[in-house]
């Protein structure tokens, strides 16, 4: 990219710094976007690559539960599944990590004692956002003291829509403080953002504030996690990488229900981002009900059938 340069010192010391450069950067062709995104999505894979492609996606899924009516029984069957997600087959990988509300932080970290799976919680008045930077705060620690390995904060859409950058930037940089070891994940809601071009200024603004992952949506508003959207964020962190030297992972969540939109996913990382990014430490599938489709899928490619509809428990 020809207007990115590789200081970035003095990017964020005003709303015109940050506005010169986020509005400096190349512009998203809508149709190009959708038809690129719509053709990689056309790509087929052969079938042990697709028996590979499996077990990856479910080891970058973070399993998710998000709901007003979570309880700390829900939270410890959700661990139990991350860990085993075929009790029948140990083969079968463990996902990447949990993702719950902070107060239910304390319940995964207990059930996932030693197992290698992380801990995400969502933060900073999820889904919205729309609080003051002390109480965002607050949630933030109250995740990390609580355990938590990865923390899910949501920006200020209505600060990013009105231009108002710095205070985007500096909610994100005081979060990534709040973090201490925990690693932050950056969600834009983008299904908020309205152009492709606000998802790859949102997308290089968190980054520029210190994200560790930047994440499609909360999946609480739609569209979600689509395939162009996603593949302009993988754009933006492969240019960063060439601008910075810093890779930041990506996170679409919202909305991934199929093995065949996860392997899609996949297909898209390599063609768009490389294969740095097929890993867990750069790339998640945010999901609440993918697991069990991969492994249904998992099943059938090992037996050759389908197992009952019982036969997995419930995401
Ligand atoms: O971060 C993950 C999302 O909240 C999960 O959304 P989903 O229920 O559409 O899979």
């Amino acid at each position: 990219m020809s207007t990115v340069t590789t200081s970035f010192a003095d990017v964020a010391s005003s709303n015109v710094a940050l506005r010169t450069f986020l509005h400096g950067l190349p512009g998203v062709d809508r149709v190009g976007a959708d038809q690129r995104a719509a053709m990689l999505g056309t790509r087929s894979i052969k079938t042990t690559a697709k028996a590979e492609a499996i077990d990856l996606a479910i080891r970058m899924v973070d399993l998710t539960t998000l709901e007003g009516a979570d309880t700390p029984g829900k939270v410890r069957a959700m661990c139990a599944k991350a860990v085993h997600p075929d009790p029948a087959d140990p083969a079968v990988p463990k996902v990447a990590a949990v993702c719950v509300y902070p107060d239910l932080v304390a319940q995964a970290v207990g059930a996932l004692a030693g197992s290698g799976v992380k801990v995400a919680s969502v933060a900073t008045a999820f889904p919205s956002g729309r609080s003051s930077l002390d109480v965002k705060v607050a949630d933030t620690r109250l995740a990390v003291e609580a355990g938590a390995d990865e923390i899910d904060m949501v920006i200020d859409r209505g600060a990013f829509l009105s231009g108002d950058y710095v205070k985007v930037f500096e909610e994100i940089t005081a979060i990534k403080e709040a973090c201490g070891e925990a690693h932050l994940k950056v969600i834009l809601e983008t299904g908020e953002l309205a152009t492709y071009d606000n998802v790859r200024r949102a997308s290089w603004l968190a980054m520029l504030a210190g994200g560790d992952f930047i994440k499609t949506s909360t999946g609480k508003v739609q569209p979600a996690a689509t395939f162009p959207v996603t593949m302009v964020m993988l754009e933006a962190v492969r240019d960063f990488l060439a601008a910075t030297g810093r890779a930041v992972g990506v996170k679409p969540a919202g909305g991934i229900r199929t093995t065949k939109d996860a392997i899609k996913m996949l297909v898209l990382v390599n063609e768009v981002a490389g294969d740095r990014w097929l890993a867990p430490d750069l790339f998640r599938l945010g999901a609440s009900s993918v697991l069990n489709d991969l492994l249904m899928q998992r099943q059938k490619m090992a037996t050759g059938r389908y197992a009952g509809p019982d036969y997995f428990t419930l995401d």
